[in-house]
């Protein structure tokens, strides 16, 4: 097994106090690994989107500990966290947040703009196939295609992970299917970290694991021997 990229100890996160008190995670420990593809179950409410805002630094814990490889991210300051997504965590959510007004190419380019390492925005749009859609603008997209824009301005600064929550949840499957094709091949060919939160049960086949949760709580954690390819997930 590779080194964890993330690691958690009784992770606990309550929204509100009293009677409306909502423990989102309830003492989550766990590890994700370097390179792993990870696929993160559970119920609506579960706690997956509380877990993944986290760890991508998006919102803070109420106890327990976070490292990010050898960084305690539960002590760092707005500040700090802020340099720590913008430096090594790439986004994508289930809405594309694409600005309307620029090209796919000019959406990138935002992100490529202001990072260390990055790739062009044309190498970017490439590893999603769609180098040969730059000009367009997002109402000029298919919603599948406005998603991988999505996921080539996540993955144009290089992060180190990428978290994904519910990437293929406004698309239908044949749709769907392309995204997480374009997931399974940035994690295959730049190493990249990744987790994916997903309603769809058929989707865990993709992951090198899936982790169950419920009731803000890692029900469990299994391994997939056998992978299948996004083309074969049953949706
Ligand atoms: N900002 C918030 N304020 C209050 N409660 C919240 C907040 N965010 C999440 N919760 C609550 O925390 C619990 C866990 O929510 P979370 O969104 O993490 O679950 P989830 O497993 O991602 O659900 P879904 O699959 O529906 O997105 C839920 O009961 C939710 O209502």
């Amino acid at each position: 097994m590779s080194q964890p990229v993330f690691q958690t100890r009784d992770l606990t996160k309550i929204y509100g106090s009293g009677e409306t008190e909502v423990r989102a995670l309830d003492g989550v420990t766990m590890a994700l690994y370097e390179s792993e593809m990870a696929v993160l179950l559970g119920p609506s409410g579960s706690g997956k989107s509380t877990f993944l805002n986290i760890i991508g630094g998006l919102d803070q814990a109420t106890s327990g500990t976070v490292h990010y490889q050898d960084k305690e991210l539960t002590v760092l300051s707005e500040r700090q966290l802020t340099r720590y997504r913008r430096d090594h965590v790439g986004f994508v959510f289930q809405f594309y947040n694409l600005i309307p007004s620029l090209t796919a190419w000019e959406n990138v380019a935002l992100v490529t703009e202001v990072s260390r390492n990055p790739m062009t925005p044309g190498e970017a749009l490439a590893m999603v196939d769609l180098d040969n859609r730059a000009t367009h603008f997002p109402a000029q997209l298919s919603g599948g295609e406005q998603q991988r824009v999505a996921i080539a301005r996540a993955i144009a600064k290089r992060p180190e992970v990428l978290l994904c929550d519910e990437p293929t949840g406004a698309l239908d499957s044949k749709t769907g299917i392309i995204v997480l094709e374009a997931l399974t091949r940035i994690n295959e060919e730049l190493g990249t970290s990744t987790a994916v939160i997903t309603h769809n049960a058929g989707i865990q086949e993709i992951a090198h694991r899936v982790c169950f949760f419920k009731d803000g709580k890692i029900e469990r954690v299994e391994i997939n021997d056998q992978r299948v390819k996004p083309a074969e997930v049953v949706w």
